[in-house]
């Protein structure tokens, strides 16, 4: 499969790397507005592929695009430090304008995955302007979070992340919704087996994994100026569910008819992701305070849509 990159900067690239290890395109593009830097990162990339795969790695305009059964958009501004994610969305909204269109009018069959910020709403932004259905316009919405959670619950507790099931919903943003009550470590409830391996959930570890998850990205950017390969990774593993029609259950973000009472809105829950894109939607039984989150959160981010026109 042909995979296009818009937005050649630190996510893009990070998608691009990932996916050249992974072995996932036979084609990777990056299209960027500075080309000097789209050609510089896939010649670069390029180098790294003689040591695991056979993909070609090139960069291009939107020709290049033709016959993409993928193109990621990581096009557009990035927070400073202390910005929250909301506050892209005006310069990124603009950004989407130029970039969709253009995207379409080459490959017309992609499926649209949505990295730039803030995701949930570009993602709702991105399939107004696209008209496609829902399902072929996916956000990578918590799919980071979610691998935060899993990362900080495994390392309390002892156990592979890989072996933690869990999810954050919602907003990929402030307003997230960590999934406490609905947390399996392979198949045994949190509590049970915390209790088991003797590492208690106490109120503390809760709210220090809580706070972690949620303010990662504020550390990592006030630390080095931006996070991309945790997103690079959780893009390239989207990518993957899609090329190889895995249905894996992801929880990433695109436009809903309702949850929660909130009509039309683009928020992540776990969804199985495959060839056409998504295929289902799962929403996991919450506590009263979990699902009143999740209102809250889907209904900010409505209000917040509905107010950006395409
Ligand atoms: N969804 C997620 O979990 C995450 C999302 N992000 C978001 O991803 C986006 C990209 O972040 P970075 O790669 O760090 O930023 P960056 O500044 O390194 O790269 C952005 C690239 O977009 C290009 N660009 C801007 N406007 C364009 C246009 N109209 N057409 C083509 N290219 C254009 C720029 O030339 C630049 O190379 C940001 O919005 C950031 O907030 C970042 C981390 C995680
Ligand atoms: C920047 C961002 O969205 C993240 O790392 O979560």
């Amino acid at each position: 499969m042909k995979i296009g990159i818009i937005g050649a900067g630190m996510v893009g690239s990070s998608a691009a790397y990932a996916l050249a290890m992974l072995g996932i395109a036979q084609e990777l593009v990056l299209v960027d507005h500075n080309t000097a830097l789209a050609v510089a990162q896939a010649e670069d990339i390029s180098h790294a592929v003689p040591f695991v795969s056979a993909t070609t790695v090139r960069a291009g305009d939107y020709s290049a695009l033709d016959g993409a059964g993928i193109v990621m958009i990581a096009a557009g501004v990035s927070q400073k430090p202390g910005e929250t994610r909301l506050e892209l969305l005006g310069r990124n909204a603009r950004v989407f304008r130029d970039v969709v269109g253009q995207v379409l009018a080459v490959a017309p069959q992609a499926i649209l995955l949505i990295a730039s910020n803030p995701v949930d709403i570009m993602t709702d932004i991105a399939t107004r302007i696209s008209g496609l259905p829902p399902s072929r316009v996916i956000g990578s919405g918590t799919i980071l979070d979610t691998a935060r959670f899993r990362s900080l619950l495994g390392r309390h507790l002892g156990v592979s992340p890989q072996s933690v099931h869990a999810y954050v919903l919602a907003e990929h943003g402030d307003s997230e919704v960590l999934a406490w009550s609905s947390v399996r470590i392979g198949s045994v409830p949190l509590l049970s087996f915390a209790e088991q391996v003797k590492r208690p959930m106490t109120p503390e570890v809760k709210t220090h994994i809580e706070d972690d998850v949620r303010n990662a990205a504020y550390k990592i950017i006030h630390g080095k100026g931006a996070t991309y390969y945790g997103i690079g990774a959780g893009l390239a593993t989207i990518a993957k569910a899609i090329a190889r029609d895995q249905r894996d259950v992801l929880s990433v973000s695109c436009v809903m008819p309702e949850l929660a009472g909130v009509r039309d809105v683009a928020a992540s829950v776990p969804r199985v992701i495959g060839r056409d894109g998504v295929i289902a939607d799962l929403i996991p039984p919450l506590e009263p305070h979990e699902q009143q989150a999740l209102k809250e959160s889907l209904s900010m981010l409505k209000e917040i849509a509905v107010s950006i026109p395409v």
